[in-house]
């Protein structure tokens, strides 16, 4: 067993076993979710196609494993939502394997009007069947929570608006960067002659999700609440997982800025605002030198990750030589984003902007799920 896995066994070996109280399980299914999946499961019978949101970071661990028997039932199509996030040479690989599955799939960016319309093409060609019986066709999209299901039909909407004569205003989706905006069922026409309507669905997880590591890729995706993991525990898997996939080796442009002095004024005198990556400088508000100080910021953290690796002597597969490396960087990481030594809760700090920093993509694309060897048996 991996020391990554052994790490995820005892709780990330913090003793406190945060995660805890059912064994380490991560659950968060609140009553809205509750009655929402039941509200699903009811309207999925009626409607014609499932367009089911997944995240392409997390294809198979955004999956909501306890409507799979009903979905893949359904006319499907899925979508791994936010593929501008993921790695595209593993998304490639991704691709081959739902096509193995013979389960339609496609990578799309919600926030490309493109992307959306291949999409839609798709969505089109399934229905081609049903589209000369029936005068009114329903597509549902359903999925996890923060997978990106508001945004993409915000999308199709603008779409819709542009290419067919749609009579009635139509309603915008909430879109929201908090897992949980979408709390109604709600229905847009997007087409007419035959009537096409789409249906959004809050986002809902399973009551008890499997094992914990499906549980925190969710949570590093943003798809299970921060405050139901703690940020902490959520930036130290992160960095198990960078750790022991020697992603910070591979930062080899590091060198190649620093050796052109690119390098951080650590006396610099910065004010810091949690909820905004950048800080908000005295004297020099303008957006290119916020832009700058991202820049550097990333390259900053990723330098001690990259240092604090290559130093390291031990045994990133050992459990307990693992956690000693997280500890070090959480320190490195302190120093590279600037939070004050003596700051109360700077790991904390740490934690919540190392998180943006994975979130918005500024580490670099990602996918977290490993493509199974297998084709699963449907
Ligand atoms: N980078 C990136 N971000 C996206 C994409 N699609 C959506 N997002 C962002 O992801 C966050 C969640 O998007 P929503 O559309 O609210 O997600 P949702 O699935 O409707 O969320 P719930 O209401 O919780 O079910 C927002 O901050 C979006 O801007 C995408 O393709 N790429």
């Amino acid at each position: 067993m991996s020391g990554l896995k052994r790490l995820l066994k005892k709780g990330l070996g913090l003793g406190d076993m945060a995660f805890s109280a059912g064994g380490g399980a991560i659950n968060w299914f609140p009553g809205h979710m509750a009655a929402a999946t039941r509200a699903i499961r009811n309207r999925l019978k009626l409607s014609d196609l499932v367009l089911e949101v997944r995240d392409a970071r997390i294809p198979l661990s955004s999956a909501n494993s306890d409507l799979q028997p009903l979905l893949s039932a359904k006319r499907r199509v899925v979508a791994l939502n936010k593929k501008d996030l993921a790695n595209p040479n593993i998304m490639h690989k991704w691709s081959g394997y739902f096509e193995r599955c013979k389960q339609d799939c496609i990578a799309i960016n919600a926030h490309s009007k493109g992307s959306v319309k291949k999409l839609l093409e798709l969505v089109e060609f399934k229905l081609k069947e049903v589209i000369c019986r029936e005068p009114t066709l329903l597509v549902m999209v359903v999925g996890v929570p923060n997978v990106g299901k508001s945004a993409l039909i915000n999308s199709i909407h603008q779409i819709a608006q542009s290419q067919f004569p749609v009579q009635e205003k139509m309603k915008r989706a909430a879109v929201g960067p908090l897992p949980g905006v979408t709390q109604d069922i709600s229905g847009f026409k997007i087409a007419q002659k035959p009537s096409i309507y789409v249906l959004d669905t809050p986002g809902v997880l399973v009551p008890s999700i499997s094992d914990i590591e499906t549980g925190l890729k969710l949570a590093l995706a943003g798809s299970v609440k921060d405050s139901v993991v703690g940020e902490e525990r959520i930036a130290q898997y992160l960095l198990a997982v960078l750790d022991t996939r020697g992603t910070p080796l591979h930062w080899k442009h590091l060198n190649n800025r620093r050796a052109e002095g690119v390098e951080y004024d650590v006396e610099e005198n910065h004010i810091y605002n949690l909820k905004n990556l950048k800080p908000k400088r005295r004297n020099n508000p303008s957006n290119r030198c916020d832009l700058v100080y991202v820049e550097d910021l990333v390259m900053e953290v990723q330098w001690a990750l990259h240092s604090t690796l290559t130093e390291f002597n031990g045994n990133v597969e050992d459990e307990s030589d693992l956690e000693s490396l997280i500890d070090l960087q959480f320190g490195a990481l302190q120093k590279a984003l600037k939070i004050p030594h003596k700051a109360s809760e700077a790991r904390l700090m740490v934690s919540k902007k190392f998180l943006t920093l994975f979130r918005t993509g500024k580490l670099g694309p990602f996918i977290l799920d490993d493509v199974p060897d297998h084709t699963p048996v449907s």
